[in-house]
C-alpha cells in the first residue's frame, strides 16, 4: 500500500527494544475501547428499561470514567515512551552515521539537508507515534465492536446508514494518493532552504562584508516561496479530504433518524435502538471520519522515515579494509579489526622510531614517516588533480609543500588523512610503513594531528576545545598544552577563562587566538605526524607573531608536513616540494632552490614582494628585509 513500507519495517527496528511501553499503550487504548463499549451497552439497556437501576447507571458510568481517565493518560505517556527512545536511538544512529561516511560524501551534502533529516524527519515521525499510534489499535477495535452490536439491534439500519461509506473511503483513499509525493517533496525544499540559512548565519561577517544581504535574502525568499506553494499544495490536498470527512460523518446520522424512525413506525425497532444507534454510529464515524488523516499522516511519516533511512543506507567509510554498514548493524567483528590495527600500528610506528616511543632506528627505510610513489589521483574521472607525486618525509624532518593556489597541496592531506583514496593502478601511499589502503582510517587518524588553515573551533569549552586532541588527557595537560601554544595567556585574562563557551566560529576571540587553541589542541594530541596548514587570514602582526611561535612549538621535534606559505617556515624545512598543477616540479632545501632560476625561486620573489609591501607597513621580519637585501645583490 505504502511505497514507505520497508521504511516502516526498518522503524519497527527502533521500535522494538520498547516494546512494553507499545503493550502498554496497545492495552490501555483497548481498554479505553472496552469501556465505550460497555456503556454503549449499558446505555442500550437504560433505553430499553432494561438496566437495572438509575443508581446503578450512574455508578458505571463514574467508575468507567475513573478508570477511562487513567487510561487515557497511560495511553498518551506510553505511546510518547516508546516513540521517543525509538526516535532518540535513531537520531543518535544518524549521528553516528554521519561521522561514519566518508568526509568527501558529506562535503558534497548541503549541511542544513542533513541537519533537516536529523531533526524535522524525526520530529515528524516522533509526532505520527505519539498522536495516532493508539489509534492505529483503539480506533479498530470499537469500531468492530460497534458494528457488532449495531448488526445484532438491526442490520437494515445498519446497511442503511452506512451505505455511502464505501464511496466515501474510496474517494478519501484516491485523494490522499499524492499526499506522500507532496510530503517528500515539502521536506526537500525545506532541507534546502535550511541549508541556505544555515550558510547565510555561519558565513555572516562575508555576508556583511560583500553587502550579501539582499542577494541571500532574495534567494531565500525564492526557496520559501517554493516552500510556501508545496506546502499549500499539501494543505489543498488536505482541506479537500475534511468535507469528504465531514460528509461521511453527517450522512450515516441523518439516515440513522430518518430511516430509523421508518422502522420504529413499522415495529422493527424500538427507541433503545435509535439511542444506541445514535451513541455507537459515532465509533463506527469517528474511525472512517480520521481514516484520511490518519493515511495522510501515515504517508506523510512514511515520506519522512524513508528520507531518514536513504542516510543510514549511504555507504559508510571503510573500516578496516571492510565497508561497514549502518551505526545499529555495527558488530564486534569491526570493533576487533579496530584493535588489531591499532596493534599494528603501534608496533609500525614504534619501528619507526616515532617520538612517541623514544625508539631508536637504524634502518634507514624504517623511519619513513609518509610516502608517496608514483601517485596519480583526481576526485573524478577524467580530472587529475595529482600526477606521477613521489617523495618521503622521514621521521623527525620538516617537509614544506609550496605552489599555486589549486595545485593540489591540500589534497595531498585529504589523501594522507585517508578523507579521499587513491585508485588501485595509480600509485602508492605508505604512512609508518604501511600502505593508507591496509589502515584502519581510525588508528590511522591517531598517528596524525591537523592543523587546519580555519581554526575549527567546537560549541563547547576552551578546556574541551583543547580537550577534543585527546580525550584522556588530564586538566594539568590541558592547561599545558595551551602554554606551549600561547594561548593559555589570553584564556586565563577570559571572565570564564578555560571554561569560557565558545561558539562554534569561536565568538569572542580572534584570529590568531583561534588558531593558537587549534594548535594546543594538536599539541595535546601529540601525534607522530604532524599536517599543519599555515593560516594566511589576515591576522595583525602582533598575532602573527604568536602563531608563529606556537607553530614553531607544534613543529618542534615532530615529523611535519607543513603547506607553508610563509618564508620563515619555508626556510626552516629541510626540505621543499614545489607543486604546480598537481605535478612536483622542484623539490630541495631553501638554499638549493633559490639557487636555481625555477619555480620555487618564481614563488619566492612573488612572496617576497608581498611581504615587502608587509615590510614598507613596518610589519616584516628583520631577516626577511635582510634576505631582500640578499637576493638584490645576487648573494643567494
Ligand atoms: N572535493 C573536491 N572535489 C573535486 N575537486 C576538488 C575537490 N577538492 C579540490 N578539488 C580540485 O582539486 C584541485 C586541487 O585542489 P587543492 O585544494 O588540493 O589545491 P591547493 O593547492 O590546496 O589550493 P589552495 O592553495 O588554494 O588551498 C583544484 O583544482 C580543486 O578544484
Amino acid at each position: 500500500m505504502f511505497r514507505s513500507n520497508s521504511a516502516f519495517r526498518k522503524l519497527a527496528r527502533y521500535v522494538r527494544p520498547y516494546n512494553l511501553w507499545v503493550f502498554i499503550t496497545v492495552i490501555a487504548s483497548l481498554s479505553l475501547a472496552a469501556i465505550d463499549i460497555i456503556l454503549g451497552k449499558a446505555i442500550e439497556q437504560m433505553a430499553q428499561g432494561t438496566f437495572s437501576s438509575t443508581r446503578n447507571m450512574i455508578y458505571l458510568v463514574v467508575g468507567m470514567t475513573l478508570i477511562g481517565m487513567p487510561c487515557k493518560f497511560v495511553m498518551r505517556y506510553a505511546s510518547a515512551r516508546f516513540s521517543v527512545s525509538a526516535l532518540r536511538d535513531l537520531r543518535g544512529d544518524l549521528v553516528h552515521k554521519f561521522c561514519d561516511l566518508p568526509v568527501s560524501s558529506v562535503e558534497r551534502k548541503f549541511t542544513g539537508d542533513l541537519v533537516s533529516r536529523l531533526t524535522n524527519n524525526t520530529a515528524m515521525l516522533q509526532n505520527f507515534f505519539i498522536q495516532q499510534f493508539a489509534n492505529l489499535f483503539y480506533l479498530p477495535l470499537v469500531f468492530t465492536a460497534s458494528l457488532t452490536l449495531l448488526l445484532m439491534t438491526s442490520w437494515k439500519l445498519v446497511l442503511a446508514s452506512l451505505a455511502l461509506m464505501p464511496v466515501g473511503m474510496l474517494i478519501t483513499s484516491l485523494m490522499s494518493r499524492p499526499i506522500e509525493k507532496y510530503s517528500e517533496q515539502l521536506q526537500e525544499k525545506m532541507a534546502h532552504l535550511n541549508a541556505v540559512g544555515q550558510d547565510a548565519i555561519g558565513g555572516i561577517p562575508i555576508v556583511k562584508a560583500f553587502n550579501m544581504q539582499a542577494v541571500l535574502l532574495k534567494k531565500y525568499m525564492v526557496i520559501t516561496e517554493e516552500v510556501v506553494r508545496r506546502g499549500l499544495g499539501l494543505e489543498k490536498r488536505y482541506a479537500s479530504i475534511t468535507p469528504v470527512g465531514v460528509m461521511m460523518l453527517a450522512t450515516p446520522i441523518i439516515l440513522v433518524i430518518v430511516y430509523g424512525g421508518y422502522l420504529i413506525q413499522h415495529g422493527e425497532l424500538n427507541a433503545g435502538g435509535i439511542v444506541l444507534f445514535l451513541y455507537l454510529i459515532s465509533f463506527i464515524l469517528q474511525p472512517v471520519a480520521m481514516l484520511p488523516t490518519i493515511i495522510s499522516q501515515m504517508k506523510e511519516a512514511g515520506g519522512a522515515a524513508k528520507h531518514l533511512f536513504e542516510v543510514l543506507d549511504w555507504p559508510d567509510e571503510r573500516q578496516g579494509g571492510e565497508i561497514t554498514s549502518a551505526g545499529q548493524d555495527r558488530g564486534d567483528k569491526v570493533l576487533r579489526l579496530e584493535d588489531d590495527a591499532d596493534r599494528e600500528a603501534c608496533q609500525v610506528s614504534q619501528a619507526s622510531g616515532s617520538e612517541t616511543d623514544g625508539a631508536e632506528s637504524d634502518d634507514d627505510a624504517a623511519v619513513v614517516v609518509v610516502s608517496f610513489e608514483h601517485l596519480t589521483f583526481g576526485y573524478n574521472e577524467g580530472n587529475t588533480v595529482l600526477k606521477d607525486i613521489s617523495f618521503q618525509v622521514r621521521q623527525g624532518e620538516t617537509v614544506a609543500i609550496v605552489g599555486a593556489s589549486g595545485g593540489g597541496k591540500s589534497t595531498i592531506f585529504k589523501l594522507l588523512c585517508g578523507f579521499n583514496e587513491p585508485g588501485e593502478h595509480a600509485g602508492a601511499v605508505q604512512l609508518f610503513g604501511k600502505s593508507l589502503t591496509d589502515w584502519n582510517l581510525t588508528s590511522l587518524r591517531r598517528h596524525i594531528s591537523m592543523v587546519s588553515q580555519e581554526p575549527s573551533l567546537f560549541p563547547a569549552t576552551i578546556a574541551e576545545n583543547i580537550g577534543y586532541g585527546r580525550l584522556e588527557a588530564t586538566r594539568e595537560e590541558i592547561v599545558e598544552a595551551a602554554k606551549a601554544a600561547h594561548a593559555h595567556d589570553f584564556i586565563v585574562q577570559l571572565p570564564e577563562g578555560y571554561e569560557t563557551i565558545l561558539s562554534e566560529r569561536g565568538g569572542g576571540l580572534s584570529g590568531g587566538q583561534k588558531q593558537r587553541i587549534s594548535i594546543a589542541r594538536a599539541l595535546l594530541k601529540n601525534a607522530p605526524l604532524l599536517l599543519l596548514d599555515e593560516p594566511t587570514s589576515a591576522l595583525d602582526s602582533q598575532s602573527e607573531a604568536q602563531v608563529q611561535i606556537a607553530m614553531n612549538a607544534a613543529m618542534h621535534n615532530r615529523t611535519v608536513l607543513v603547506i607553508a606559505h610563509r618564508l620563515s617556515t619555508v626556510r626552516q624545512a629541510n626540505r621543499i616540494i614545489v607543486l604546480d598543477q598537481g605535478s612536483i616540479v622542484e623539490s630541495g632545501t631553501h638554499e638549493e632552490l633559490l639557487g636555481r632560476d625555477g619555480e620555487y625561486r618564481k614563488l619566492y620573489l612573488q612572496n617576497f614582494e608581498e611581504e615587502q609591501h608587509t615590510a614598507e607597513n613596518g610589519h616584516s621580519m628583520p631577516e626577511e628585509r635582510s634576505e631582500k637585501r640578499d637576493l638584490q645583490a645576487g648573494v643567494l
